[in-house]
């Protein structure tokens, strides 16, 4: 299996190759030449796998570098730090499926991708003789994960940016108490989309990105969307009988998620429709609904993961969308560069209206549904899965099967939750634990110059 970049410039390159590169050295996303089908038939003799088995089998396909013993056994060790036997249980509530994607060592679906791409990182560098400087953007969940999924790793230094003041105070406490000396965490004046910026632009300087050996645990890195197929299979084999599909409500922010159940769906996965799920920062629902793709301004909302902009991984879509034309992918990332938005023809409208239904949720929309279905259900929502459970109440009328993605443990967003139901949450151990503990991180102004003399400061 080669991969090649949405925006056509770089030579195809085998998976390990891909994961080392994250952003493709064009400035594009690296995607599979092919996507690797399975019949009615695989899907239905694999009901019987555990998580990390079904993993393999998905995993494997997009994988020929790397023996499958060892491919097996750096999955089992991923979800061997789960703390339900399932990985990513669904549990039925009040006639929807909820995808329980929190019970990894941060609580947020992160997890399901950044222990595997940690346990990925170290294999390959072992391998190689070669060390990383990871270097990535987080409105608050992937920073933790990825913190978590390297930390103490040997070869591995990691560098978290996060908009400072705009992420849950659980959140900031999960990366900034981790003292370990390869992990050092940056807090930006600024929001998330300044963020990936600065990230996207520190990958794009190719002679620093070589030099200082720079790695991406964002999901611009493809083994993160790759591990995040796997559970909407998962999810499936538990809900549907033979050849039945269903609806994924998925709450969206940079759009890595909802576009690996995109990929399920392209693999053979009956999927009737994904329900991409916003809150206020509503660029993807404008696109989907009205055809309007323009950049507005970031707004702080109680789904703050999701306060994004500029989706990164839309660019893998688009590049499906264009039937594969990297030219026009590039054209349409040059027009969003210059005029702040991106033109479409009538006739890929409606094929995103084909692939995507969508709705936004506000605050207090938001705030009713976790009140509402806690006192339907006694099921204590987090704002982000509320924003996809609002949707697809709204967007879904028929007896299609309907999951929802829970993408955070609530007590992650405690604040939130009492705000909606008058009750404080009951916090888990791994949050307990966080409390008066010291904390480590610098703050800086939205400045890619000063983040890099920060690495190279640090890295040496
Ligand atoms: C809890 C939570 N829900 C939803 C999302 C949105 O997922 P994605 O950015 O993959 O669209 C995020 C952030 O990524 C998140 O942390
Ligand atoms: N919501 C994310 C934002 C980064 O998204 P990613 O999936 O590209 O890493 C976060 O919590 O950091």
């Amino acid at each position: 299996m080669r991969y090649l970049s949405t925006r056509g410039g770089i030579a195809p390159v085998r998976f390990k190759d891909a994961v080392m590169m994250g952003l493709a050295d064009d400035g594009g996303l690296l995607l599979p030449e092919s996507i690797p089908a399975f019949s009615a038939a695989e899907l239905e003799s694999w009901r019987t796998l555990t998580y990390p088995q079904l993993a393999f089998k998905i995993i494997s396909r997009f994988v020929d570098d790397i023996p499958a013993t060892d491919l097996q056994a750096l999955i089992d060790r991923s979800y061997a730090t789960f703390s339900h036997p399932e990985v990513t249980p669904v549990v039925q509530k009040d006639g929807v499926y909820i995808l329980e994607l929190f019970h990894g060592v941060t609580l947020a679906f992160k997890d399901v991708a950044l222990q595997f791409l940690g346990n990925l990182f170290e294999y390959i560098l072992h391998e190689r003789h070669e060390r990383l400087t990871i270097v990535g953007a987080t409105s608050g969940d992937t920073g933790s994960a990825a913190i978590h999924g390297v930390r103490g790793k040997a070869g591995i230094s990691i560098f978290i940016l996060h908009p400072h003041g705009k992420t849950s105070p659980v959140q900031a406490l999960q990366m900034t108490s981790v003292l370990d000396e390869n992990v050092h965490n940056i807090a930006v004046d600024g929001t998330f989309d300044d963020c990936q910026d600065i990230v996207k632009g520190l990958m794009g300087d190719l002679e620093f990105k070589q030099k200082y050996s720079l790695g991406a645990v964002n999901s611009i890195n493809w083994a993160r969307v790759l591990a995040q197929v796997v559970y909407y299979i998962y999810a499936w084999l538990r809900v549907a009988e033979q050849g039945r599909k269903v609806v994924f409500s998925v709450p969206t922010g940079n759009f890595g998620d909802i576009f690996a159940g995109y990929m399920a769906q392209q693999m053979g996965l009956p999927v009737e429709k994904l329900l991409l799920a916003t809150n206020e920062n509503n660029i993807l629902t404008r696109f989907i609904n009205q055809g309007d793709y323009s950049v507005g301004t970031v707004v702080q909302t109680l789904s703050p993961s999701m306060d994004i902009q500029v989706a990164s991984n839309f660019e893998r879509y688009l590049f499906y969308l264009f039937k594969q034309d990297a030219a026009r992918v590039s054209a349409a990332f040059a027009q969003l560069k210059a005029e702040g938005k991106i033109s479409f023809s009538q006739q890929e409208l409606q094929q995103v209206r084909q692939d995507f239904r969508s709705a936004s949720v506000d605050r207090q929309a938001t705030l009713e549904t976790i009140r509402q279905f806690k006192h339907d259900t006694g099921y204590l929502l987090d704002p982000h899965t509320a924003v996809g459970v609002r949707a697809a109440q709204e967007l879904v009328t028929d007896d299609t099967p309907v999951v929802c993605l829970a993408t955070a443990h609530p007590a992650k967003f405690g604040e939130a939750v009492v705000e909606a139901t008058g009750d404080a949450v009951p916090v888990p151990p791994a949050i307990a634990q966080l409390e008066g503990l010291p904390t480590r991180c610098v703050r800086m102004q939205a400045d890619a110059g000063q983040v890099r003399a920060f690495i190279i400061l640090t890295v040496g």
